[in-house]
């Protein structure tokens, strides 16, 4: 579904603060491929996912979504194939209009491409029954500004908002960072639910070292912009997080307990 093939990325290219933030990155990820990415900070992944997105040109490579090939496709484009969470729950959304308009601008844009929405009836019982399904009462606050409700409720509209209309692939950049856990775990469920539902080939950027492990059904890990460890099947199943920490500093000569801190268990 997803091919990122041999992609390289220098910032600041010829300045004393040039960075080489992607590094001949490969992956391909199947239909219906669950991937969680985790590495430490200024590893990458974010910058791999801005790629992906069409947030910049690449210096180099090529990125295929579903054997199209995507890499000089401007990114307002490939937003009605690829859906993208952010650890900001309120990016990608309207605060001042209600529940009910994010969702339907978000539905309009991604079948038309277009900003102008008309609020359908059929459209808002599809709303409704979507926003029952999350169990958070949601579908009582379809009235309500975007702004009003608190992290979690605002994080699950921006996911549905990102998956109404089934994208092809789905980014998530640390999506439960910001909230509390409990919020963050109903979030997740919602997520784990959607993902099945819709069968979406999903990318997840966790610094959880844990939900890492045992979220999806592959790991990733980056450092300094390249793939450093590629885990899935039984190799990834019968992993424990200190094997994993392990695998990353034999990785990483050593540097363990450097780093250790700044994965979360
Ligand atoms: N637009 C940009 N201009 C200059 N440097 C950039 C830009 N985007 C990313 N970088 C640099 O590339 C490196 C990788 O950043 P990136 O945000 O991808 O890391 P990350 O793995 O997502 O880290 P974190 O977990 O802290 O979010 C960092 O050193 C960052 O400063």
């Amino acid at each position: 579904m997803l091919e990122v093939n041999h992609i390289d990325k220098t910032f600041l290219a010829g300045t004393p603060n040039e960075h080489h933030a992607l590094c001949d990155v490969s992956l391909h990820l199947k239909k219906g491929e669950f991937v969680t990415l985790i590495g430490t900070n200024g590893a990458g992944k974010s910058t791999l996912m801005n790629a992906v997105s069409g947030t910049f040109w690449l210096d180099r490579g090529t990125i295929l979504l579903d054997g199209e090939d995507i890499t000089y496709k401007k990114e307002h484009k490939r937003s009605a194939q690829i859906g993208r969470l952010f650890q900001d729950p309120m990016k990608g959304t309207a605060p001042d209009m209600t529940v009910e308009e994010n969702l339907a601008i978000a539905y309009a844009r991604s079948k038309r491409g277009a900003l102008q929405f008309a609020l359908k009836k059929s459209d808002s019982a599809f709303f409704r029954e979507a926003l029952a399904d999350f169990g958070m009462g949601l579908e009582e606050r379809m009235k309500t500004k975007v702004g009003l409700l608190s992290g979690g409720q605002r994080q699950a509209v921006t996911l549905l908002m990102s998956t109404i209309a089934q994208p092809k692939l789905l980014l998530l950049d640390e999506h439960t960072a910001a909230l509390d856990p409990s919020a963050a775990e109903k979030v997740m469920e919602i997520t784990n639910r959607i993902v099945k539902q819709q069968d979406l080939t999903t990318l997840m950027i966790t610094h959880n070292i844990n939900q890492a492990l045992h979220t999806g059904t592959r790991t990733i890990m980056m450092n300094a912009g390249k793939i450093i460890l590629d885990l899935s099947g039984e190799e990834r199943e019968n992993m424990t997080v200190p094997e994993l920490l392990e695998l990353y500093a034999q990785k990483n000569h050593g540097e363990l307990d450097n780093d250790r801190i700044l994965f979360s268990e």
